[in-house]
């Protein structure tokens, strides 16, 4: 199987966890792609959806399926979205694509975080994937010095603006012996928005696609 066919049976899985009349929270990137699809094919069991990006939320507009804002929402039992990495203890490094502040914002609110990667993403300790940081533009010389303070070597995202218009320094080499600590001190930078660790949120199911089928395996 290829990784894009993996991505697309982690992401079927989770339709199985889907309420009956319930908004579902939906992240963004390629194997979300894959389960907005499938969303599709059950729309008429769902109320409708919470996106984290503009990407998603067209999507999901396309294929009829109705685009709540967040505001007017209480409850969301689900929320479905992939990871760059996954570690343990169900920890993860978000936001190759951009979307992590908006992807957190809407796992906050949500009652369950399903995970769904291909087996690719599962790693021992995180960090070999850069780690995406949303910064204000005016802050971003005073960011990039602070980063480097903390033994990583943050690199501007060249060209891209994310949707709250934004910029993206991706962090390499930074050295993450305890997620928690690190998403909270690197939060604590004036000038950031939020950083792509989940950690003090992280995943509560994960849906694993390998050779051998889809795992579902719950936070350890
Ligand atoms: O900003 C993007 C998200 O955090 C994605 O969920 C993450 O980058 C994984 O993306 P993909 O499913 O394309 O590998």
């Amino acid at each position: 199987m290829t990784q894009d066919e993996l991505k697309k049976a982690a992401a079927l899985a989770a339709l199985d966890y889907i309420e009956d009349g319930s908004i579902v929270g939906v992240g963004t990137g390629s194997t979300v792609n894959h389960f907005i699809d499938g969303l599709a094919s059950v729309r008429a069991r769902i109320r409708g959806a919470v996106s984290s990006s503009e990407a998603s939320s067209k999507r999901l507009a396309a294929l009829g399926i109705p685009v709540f804002d967040l505001n007017d929402i209480d409850r969301i039992p689900v929320y479905v979205d992939g990871a760059d990495e996954i570690d343990g203890s169900f920890a993860m490094i978000k936001g190759g694509g951009g979307a992590l502040t908006r992807e957190k914002i809407v796992a906050a609110v949500s009652e369950r975080f399903i995970c769904i990667c291909d087996a690719s993403k599962r790693v021992p300790t995180l960090g070999h994937f850069p780690l995406p940081v949303e910064v204000i533009p005016m802050a971003r010389s005073h960011v990039t010095r602070e980063l480097a303070r903390l033994g990583g070597e943050p690199r501007l995202r060249a060209g891209f603006v994310t949707d709250n218009g934004n910029l993206i320094l991706d962090v390499h080499g930074l050295t993450i012996s305890d997620p928690v600590d690190t998403e909270t001190r690197i939060n604590q930078i004036v000038g950031v928005v939020t950083n792509g660790l989940f950690a003090r949120r992280g995943a509560d199911l994960l849906l694993l696609a390998g050779k051998a089928g889809v795992e579902r395996i719950p936070r350890p």
